[in-house]
């Protein structure tokens, strides 16, 4: 198999950088290089299609197995790929070209199995802008997912609620994102544009499927949860720190509802190849906007894990009958 490195570029011998840094060493290999075909290889972010259809066929191949539907499991609620069974699991290090999770909570495995009466396939782990990676190798197996036949992606996240309405352990179906990396010019989309994936310039106002959000607004009123549930605005920043008050202010007067470092890049690469999206944040720590509000508590990962462990009960229970229901249907 082809290798790429870090930035999704041809790689120099075995294809085999794992840590997700460019090392920045010829391509050619012989020290020296071709400096404009470096610069060019690294300016070039994407994965070529027949590579992402490689590790595509590896998937499925191993697995005996073609996933509907894909689930990027958010930090702390890799319980949603324990739901399912007869799975086949795949260590991210085990997969060609494959990136690896670098963060807690994030065990870095691909789980493809059945829930529901559907073929699933779980990321127990996705990849973050600040781990180093670019956007587009983040969002990457997000085009895996597509060319192993997903047609539905379910994103979760972990993320704080800015909505002052919103409490700790509720859960906000996404409709909508502000794409703060995009306002700094940065897109999963980024470098050529290969039509088999999709168009040049996709439009997003219908990003988020509005069926399958009243399917779940439903799924939450029958579960009890529906005081607990809302619809809301996500926006991703950079990471990996958290907000200031100053950016929460700012953001929280953007409309935005519940603010973290990820999904967003995901969402855009799956609808740019016509993949149908649900997502959804756990609040697992509220943003003050107010310097008076402010007391010694701060965010932190550990408290952003321990609130995804108590929620993910629920969390499972809901996509568990979203997929029964449109397992249902087809
Ligand atoms: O978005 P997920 O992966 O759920 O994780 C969220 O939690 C981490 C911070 O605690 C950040 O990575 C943030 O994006
Ligand atoms: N900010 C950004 N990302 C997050 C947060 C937050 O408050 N909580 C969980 N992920």
């Amino acid at each position: 198999m082809t290798g790429y490195n870090a930035k999704g570029d041809m790689a120099t011998s075995n294809g085999n950088h794992r840590n997700g840094h460019c090392n920045g060493s010829s391509s050619n290999g012989n020290g020296t290089g071709d400096r404009q075909a470096d610069d060019l290889a690294q300016e070039n972010q994407t994965y070529p299609y027949e590579v992402i259809q490689e590790i595509a066929d590896f998937i499925v191949k191993g697995a005996g197995m073609r996933p509907k539907i894909g689930i990027i499991c958010g930090s702390g609620l890799g319980s949603l790929a324990d739901i399912i069974t007869d799975a086949k699991i795949f260590e991210y290090e085990k997969i060609p070209n494959f990136p690896v999770s670098t963060v807690e909570g994030h065990a870095g495995k691909l789980v493809v199995g059945h829930l529901e009466g559907a073929i699933v396939m779980a990321m127990q782990g996705r990849f973050h802008f600040y781990e180093g990676y670019p956007l587009a190798k983040c969002s990457m197996p997000v085009r895996v997912m597509k060319l192993c036949g997903v047609e539905y992606l379910f994103a979760t996240n972990a993320a704080g609620g800015i909505n002052p309405k919103y409490a700790v352990g509720d859960i906000m179906l996404m409709h909508d994102h502000v794409n703060m990396l995009g306002f700094a010019g940065n897109s999963p989309l980024q470098g050529p544009n290969d039509p088999r994936f999709g168009p040049r310039f996709p439009a997003l106002v219908n990003s988020y499927n509005k069926d399958l959000i009243n399917k779940a607004l439903e799924i939450g009123k029958s579960m009890g949860i529906e005081s607990n549930m809302h619809v809301g605005v996500y926006s991703c920043l950079g990471g990996p720190t958290y907000e200031t008050i100053a950016e929460l202010k700012a953001l929280r007067m953007m409309g935005v509802d519940a603010v973290g470092m990820s999904t967003v890049h995901e969402v855009i690469t799956a609808r740019h190849c016509d993949m149908k999206v649900f997502a959804f944040s756990l609040i697992t720590n509220k943003c003050s906007t107010e310097y008076s509000d402010m007391k010694d508590e701060e965010a932190t990962h550990e408290e952003v894990m321990s609130v995804a462990k108590n929620r993910q009960k629920a969390c499972c229970e809901l996509v568990a009958r979203l997929v029964r229901e449109i397992q249902a249907e087809s």
